[in-house]
């Protein structure tokens, strides 16, 4: 697996895999910014589908099942990640440089053949991993905000639609080591004294660009409405709320919110702790 210079100006699309060894896939900040925009209506959905479900706080308490095969109190939400990372990591979902377990401690090497992914992190950069930060975030903050309270004694179900939560938070996140990757490789004049001054705050300034924070934060909004609607024949039948706006399956602030607090800023977070390691 050759490890790949990145090149900006393709015109090429470039798939969120990057997977193919064709020297003429590149990235640029275009097209990594295409993928965030396309995982935005994974993290919409994937809100909305947990959003259906009551909170089911029993899913989350770590005593409800009593000691797990020896290991100790685990939730069923963790039992749950923890058991379909086991299963997935057999099947190859982490040979993909974009897909980074919860409880990689866990995991068994895979049995499927391997896939020659294109690598185009760099390699001492590429183990940045903010995934309790995320795994706590989603439990602690946002599960609350996008749950009503209640119990309708499916906890699996609302498991499942939390484990698709989480992976496709994780994997935007974690693509800020594309991000990052990309704007090094367009001006390392300028990233690299920041660098090796271990200057994360002016790290923090050269990769921020207010304006695309804002168009970001406005559009997941935007989706969350659209998406979130009932679709009728009829728009007579539509259900509104209060002020007569089409009542929504997941509050479009909520995802706003999600994003300026803590998808965003993880993001960021990510990129700095890349760029810090990218001339190790
Ligand atoms: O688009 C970028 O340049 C990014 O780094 C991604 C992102 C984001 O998380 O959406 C993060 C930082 C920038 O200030 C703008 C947007």
């Amino acid at each position: 697996m050759a490890y790949q210079i990145l090149h900006k100006n393709s015109s090429r699309p470039l798939p969120e895999s990057s997977c193919c060894d064709d020297p003429l896939k590149t990235l640029s900040l275009e097209l990594v910014r295409d993928t965030l925009v396309r995982i935005e209506d994974s993290i919409v959905f994937a809100l909305i589908e947990r959003a259906r479900f009551p909170l089911n706080s029993h899913a989350y308490d770590a005593s409800y099942l009593g000691n797990h095969r020896g290991h100790g109190e685990r939730s069923i939400a963790e039992v749950f990640v923890r058991e379909t990372e086991v299963i997935e990591a057999k099947l190859g979902r982490y040979q993909n440089p974009e897909e980074i377990p919860f409880f990689a401690d866990d995991l068994a090497s895979p049995f499927v053949p391997a896939f020659n992914y294109t690598q185009v992190l760099y390699p001492a950069a590429a183990s940045v991993n903010v995934s309790k930060d995320i795994w706590d975030m989603y439990f602690k903050k946002l599960l609350p905000l996008i749950a009503s309270e209640g119990d309708d004694g499916d906890y699996v179900s609302a498991a499942a639609a939390d484990l698709v939560c989480l992976q496709v938070l994780s994997r935007r996140i974690h693509y800020g080591r594309q991000v990052a990757e990309v704007k090094f490789s367009d001006a390392p004049q300028d990233y690299s004294p920041a660098i090796r001054a271990k200057d994360r705050n002016f790290l923090m300034k050269l990769l921020t660009f207010e304006s695309v924070e804002e168009m970001v934060k406005k559009r997941v909004e935007k989706k969350a409405k659209v998406f979130g609607q009932d679709v009728t024949l009829n728009d007579k039948n539509n259900s509104t709320d209060f002020d007569g706006e089409p009542k929504c399956k997941v509050d479009p602030s909520v995802v706003g919110r999600l994003y300026s607090e803590w998808v965003i800023p993880l993001t960021k977070v990510v990129e700095v702790e890349y760029l810090l390691r990218r001339l190790d």
